[in-house]
């Protein structure tokens, strides 16, 4: 057991991650290579630390930003419709972002707010909506609450992990990077950081997001029959984080994940462009490392020559799938 470790175990709740401050237990481990990897643009540091490499190497190779980036020829259309209530929303029945939600609303009072259940799409309250910064159905446009680090794992490069319990249907990172079009992409070969933004799919019931990392057009060409013209003609969207990106960008895949992922529209309702917010699929102890499903179908993922790309995955779970594609 490490030095991080025995202090996750004996008194995780006395570890400061303030911003910009980080307790000294901490700062005197060998395996720490960064105290903040947000460069102070979180609400708490994230920290990185390598106990594999020799020297160890903190990540590098990206920009730390925590609002996605648009690409210039991309036109997020303006905000609405939204509610005309005062204060936090309560009235399922006289909200409009409630009527949205099929005259619901998404998450449990108190605490936070938890995600009550996963949805094909949730409609949060926005920048136009009467009510305040403090309204229930703003949940996932809060900041980072959660004390992650962002660690070295001996086989899957980068991972992270939480020092803090994360209760089930809480949000807890939202995928950020660049919005770009897919067709647009300059660097999608070999690109592990792109997340393909397919609410639509999901809705119509086409499985993952097997397109990601494969060179578009050629994955697409392979999974043809499988989409319909509508979204064939629809110009697909994704978030690239190979450049500029969140911590989110570390985090791997897992065949029994503890994240789920949620597509939620807080602005403008164009579900195409909509928001990707990972949110707890359970209790999460500390110290345990955060994953979620890739949505790989195997053998989805093809090279520009159009043969088969194959990744083995070191997930660790019992019911591992052993490949990610
Ligand atoms: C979005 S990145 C995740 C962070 C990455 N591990 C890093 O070091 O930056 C996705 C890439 O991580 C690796 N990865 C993620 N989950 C994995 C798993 N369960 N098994 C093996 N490799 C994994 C694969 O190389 C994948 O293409």
């Amino acid at each position: 057991m490490n030095k991080l470790q025995e202090l996750a175990k004996v008194g995780m709740d006395k570890v400061n991650f303030m911003k910009g401050q980080v307790s000294r237990a901490i700062s005197s481990s060998p395996s720490l290579v960064c105290t903040d990897i947000s460069i102070g643009q979180e609400p708490i540091s994230i920290i990185a630390t390598n106990e594999f490499d020799d020297p160890p190497v903190a990540p590098t190779g990206f920009q730390y930003i925590t609002a996605n980036q648009i690409a210039s020829t991309i036109k997020v259309p303006s905000s609405g419709p939204g509610c005309n209530c005062i204060g936090s929303c309560r009235d399922t029945i006289t909200c409009g972002c409630a009527k949205l939600n099929g005259q619901k609303f998404p998450y449990a009072c108190g605490n936070g707010g938890r995600l009550i259940e996963p949805r094909d799409i949730v409609y949060e309250c926005g920048p136009i909506c009467g009510c305040g910064p403090n309204c229930g159905n703003k949940v996932s446009q809060k900041a980072l609450i959660y004390r992650l680090e962002v660690f070295r794992t001996p086989n899957k490069g980068w991972g992270v992990r939480t020092w803090d319990f994360i209760p089930s249907g809480a949000p807890v990172v939202e995928y950020i990077g660049v919005l770009s079009r897919d067709d647009e992409l300059d660097n999608a070969i070999g690109n592990e950081y792109i997340f393909d933004i397919d609410c639509l799919h999901t809705i119509k019931g086409e499985g993952g997001r097997e397109r990601r990392s494969s060179k578009k057009k050629s994955a697409r060409e392979s999974f043809s029959e499988n989409i319909d013209e509508e979204l064939e003609n629809d110009p697909e969207f994704c978030i690239d984080a190979s450049s500029f990106g969140n911590v989110s960008r570390f985090i791997n895949h897992g065949c029994v994940p503890n994240l789920f992922v949620q597509g939620i529209l807080s602005s403008h309702r164009d579900i195409r462009l909509a928001r990707v917010v990972l949110f707890a699929a359970q209790d999460i102890p500390p110290y345990q490392e955060l994953t979620y499903d890739y949505g790989y179908k195997l053998d989805s993922v093809v090279d520009p020559d159009g043969k088969i790309k194959q990744l083995e995955c070191h997930c660790g779970a019992n019911e591992c799938r052993k490949r990610l594609y």
